[in-house]
């Protein structure tokens, strides 16, 4: 563990912090009444408390499957070709993600490499805080190897923390054809529940097919994001309420820098439709960076301000509108329930004001979580005999 422990610490410096601080996302409810609900910048690895504020997601699997590239598409806005440049992970990569108010957790991203099973690594220590952990299997190589590793992976980590969600992505699918993915899907999705099925846990592993060359991976990760936050049902309901009155076909909740997508209503997801909600919003933040932020200016390009409607040329028209300070809600609609802009705004600032109270229950769980942390502390500190 040692080993390990201090690549990671030697890390805590140079850690990027994607958005902002969650003081900055707290201010934009609680009037700057940050403090109280913020963690400390660096989790320690053993606090069970800080495990369940800030859930791990870890980026596993063999050499060159694509873990990096995930990462850096999906949080840092990297173009796909500039990944062919990327060179092999030599440490564990840790990253707060703290964008918006519901997206909270941290990426850890493990060499391909590594002999995490090596006796001084502490495997137990980093799965019991784990959330999701993702495995990646790149389907353009043989995936025997993968498989195992897999197994060994999934196994291993059950018997520290049953509670973690198991996600494996199919990766470089882009390199296939549609009967072809599909195939391997079959294929990997049998041979992997195969090799579990002589253990005797239950472990449910989700499957998708994923390419940093389209959209896929930041469906995937918005599936697997969305598993890990609590109000999930709550959101749900709220869109599902929300869209019904407004007779809106489908509303998608963005965080707006990484363009994944924190809850939808509970009609299916059209990819298609996923893809032109994402495109509605680069195409607000290119327009905003251009022209709208003076020379002299750096603030966001996303703000109070921003809204955008775009009408297709199908009769159906893209609106989108800013909910809080990192989420975007977008939604896609037929031109003549559009005529209805002034209900569609009301009830919308009725749903943005659901979702600010879904905020502060949470900020007010977090408090007391805080609280609670601190006075374990203070008394581990005093049984210790320290002042
Ligand atoms: N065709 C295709 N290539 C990809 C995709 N994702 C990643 N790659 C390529 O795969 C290669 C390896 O990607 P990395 O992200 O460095 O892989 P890694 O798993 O982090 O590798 P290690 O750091 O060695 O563990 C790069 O050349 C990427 O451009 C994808 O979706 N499709």
């Amino acid at each position: 563990m040692s080993e390990s422990k201090e690549k990671l610490e030697d890390e805590d410096d140079e850690e990027d912090i994607l958005m902002s601080d969650d003081d900055d996302d707290l201010d934009a409810f609680t009037d700057g009444d940050a403090d109280s609900s913020c963690e400390d910048g660096v989790l320690g690895f053993s606090d069970p408390f800080s495990a369940e504020v800030k859930p791990r997601i870890l980026l596993m699997g063999l050499r060159r499957s694509g873990k990096s590239s995930i990462q850096k598409v999906v949080f840092h806005k990297m173009s796909p070709n500039e990944t062919l440049f990327l060179e092999s992970t030599n440490k564990i990569c840790r990253e707060d993600v703290s964008n918006s108010s519901f997206v909270n957790f941290q990426i850890w991203d493990f060499p391909g490499q590594i002999d995490f099973f090596d006796p001084t690594f502490d495997y137990e220590m980093i799965f019991r805080g784990t959330g999701a952990l993702i495995f990646v299997i790149d389907s353009q190589d043989d995936y025997v190897e993968a498989l195992n590793r897999l197994h060994l992976t999934v196994t291993r980590a059950y018997k520290v923390n049953p509670d973690i969600n198991f996600e494996v992505f199919i990766h470089k699918v882009d390199g296939l054809s549609d009967d072809h993915k599909i195939e391997k899907q079959r294929d990997i999705h049998k041979r992997a529940n195969d090799d579990l099925a002589d253990s005797l846990e239950r472990i449910h592993l989700s499957f998708y097919l994923t390419s940093i060359y389209d959209h896929s991976i930041f469906e995937a990760f918005s599936k697997v994001v969305q598993k890990l936050i609590p109000q999930l049902p709550t959101l749900e309901n709220l869109l599902n309420i929300f869209i019904s009155n407004s007779r809106i076909e489908k509303a998608f909740l963005f965080d707006v820098v990484s363009k994944i997508y924190i809850a939808t209503d509970s009609t299916p997801v059209d990819m298609q439709t996923y893809e032109l909600c994402c495109d509605v919003i680069d195409v607000v933040i290119d327009i905003s960076c251009i022209y709208g932020l003076s020379g002299d200016e750096c603030g966001t390009p996303y703000d109070k301000e921003s809204m955008a409607i775009i009408r297709l040329n199908n009769t159906t028209v893209m609106y989108l509108k800013e909910v809080t300070k990192f989420l975007a809600l977008v939604c896609f609609l037929r031109e003549e329930s559009f005529e209805r802009k002034g209900l569609i705004d009301y009830n919308f600032h009725c749903f943005r004001k659901a979702i600010q109270e879904v905020f502060e229950v949470r900020m007010k769980v977090l408090r007391s979580r805080k609280l609670l942390s601190q006075r374990r502390r203070s008394r581990q500190a005093t049984q210790n005999g320290m002042p």
